[in-house]
């Protein structure tokens, strides 16, 4: 029998699991890598984070994923070497941060690597009924398992189209297994690039829980600031707080369909970028409007769509606590919009519950790996509302 076949029978047939989880976001910041203890699977699940890190990316490699990134027309050499290019700068960093750590790479049993989103294209996006919906994560998982002489698990989102769904959200199933309370209906609102959030009633309630994109979170706002002024971010909400909202402006931002789509929905950057901003600012016509009531407009864009999609899920089953996530936690302007609106409900920081918040979503990926070596297909059919499925692709190092 192929050895790493024999390896990955043993790994699946344990009860104890060490896997390194990998998450490179929209923003671009760098690769977030956790080291999670996994002791059993499905409802008996217990995740413990042992190491987590961030490492940070060059310009170099920003710059390059920025020449393909939600682009629809671009040069397929520069895509196809990305690929595995990623794949192995993401092998390197596991590499880098486990000397770093002082753990050997034969005491991880498998890497979970979401890889770099660079086109997300569900139909209620592009339009077009020829094509199902898709979704382009690159980041090959045979250099990850080449590089680190680990076991991957990469590419999750193509089963979730494959059976019917939009490859996103699937935080739904990580935090349903982790946050989920008898009591206590919670939102989990993560806010990156786009927001989105999961919605877990209190188990007493006996309602079904679920997770949906609501739309921009930090994209446009970092997107203008990087076109305008040259920063990657409006750190603290700064030029935003110095300017006024425009009312036409925000009008026109908020008229898409997607907002009006029933929930679960999935977005992108693909929609919301500078064209759709300049669309918006043409129709409205703000398209003198300065700098910071631009910022200030994109952050209540932002807020009111947060807020909204919230504010939809109220009826179901009690007032829900909100607990936030994301780099959009971080920008005070955006924080005091959202809460402006939501005024009856108690809004905190997603640390209270006990879990470090920028570990979250490549924990989530660990628990994915190990829900696809316990066979827990049938636990994902129940709580994410999909056929039966084990999301991921297996790569072995040799
Ligand atoms: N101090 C701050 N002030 C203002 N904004 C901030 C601050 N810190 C972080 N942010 C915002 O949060 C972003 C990073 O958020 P995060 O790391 O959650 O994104 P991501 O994981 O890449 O996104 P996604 O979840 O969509 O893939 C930054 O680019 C910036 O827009
Ligand atoms: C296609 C894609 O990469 N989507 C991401 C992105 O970042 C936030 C939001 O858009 C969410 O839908 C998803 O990530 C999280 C981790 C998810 O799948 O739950």
């Amino acid at each position: 029998m192929n050895k790493w076949i024999e390896r990955l029978y043993a790994i699946a047939g344990g009860n104890e699991r060490m896997i390194i989880g990998l998450m490179s976001g929209t923003s671009l910041d760098g690769l977030d890598i956790v080291l999670c203890r996994i002791i059993g699977d499905g409802p008996e699940t217990k995740l413990s984070v042992v190491r987590f890190g961030t490492k940070p990316y060059t310009d170099k490699f920003r710059s390059r994923i920025r020449e393909v990134f939600a682009k629809r027309i671009i040069d397929q050499q520069i895509l196809s070497g990305l690929h595995a290019w990623v794949g192995q700068v993401h092998g390197a960093l596991v590499n880098e941060a486990l000397n770093e750590w002082g753990i050997a790479n034969s005491e991880i049993d498998l890497v979970a690597s979401h890889g770099q989103t660079v086109f997300h294209a569900p139909q209620s996006l592009t339009g077009n009924t020829d094509y199902p919906n898709s979704t382009l994560q690159i980041g090959d998982g045979d250099q990850l398992a080449r590089t680190t002489g680990i076991i991957t698990v990469s590419d999750f989102r193509q089963k979730h189209v494959a059976a019917g769904g939009e490859g996103a959200p699937l935080a739904a199933y990580g935090d349903y297994l982790l946050f989920t309370t008898e009591k206590e209906t919670r939102v989990l609102l993560n806010i990156g690039g786009i927001a989105n959030f999961t919605f877990l009633p209190a188990s007493c309630s006996g309602k079904p829980c679920f997770a949906t994109d609501t739309g921009p979170g930090n994209t446009l706002m970092n997107q203008y600031m990087q076109q305008r002024i040259g920063t990657e971010m409006d750190e603290g909400g700064h030029l935003a707080a110095a300017g006024t909202i425009s009312s036409p402006l925000l009008k026109a931002l908020l008229s898409h369909g997607f907002f009006d789509l029933p929930f679960p929905k999935t977005t992108g950057p693909e929609l919301f970028n500078l064209d759709y901003l300049l669309a918006a600012q043409k129709a409205s016509e703000t398209v003198e409007l300065p700098e910071s009531d631009v910022m200030a407009t994109l952050c209540a864009f932002s807020a009111t769509t947060i807020a909204a999609a919230i504010r939809r899920t109220l009826s179901v089953a009690g007032l829900p606590r909100i607990y936030v996530s994301g780099g959009g936690l971080h920008n005070p302007i955006l924080m005091h919009l959202i809460k402006a609106e939501l005024l009856e409900l108690e809004i905190c920081p997603f640390d209270e519950l006990g879990f470090q918040s920028d570990a979250k979503e490549a924990a989530l990926f660990a628990l994915l790996a190990n829900e696809t070596l316990a066979g827990n297909a049938a636990h994902v059919k129940a709580i994410m509302n999909t056929p039966a499925i084990c999301m991921g692709k297996i790569s072995f190092p040799e």
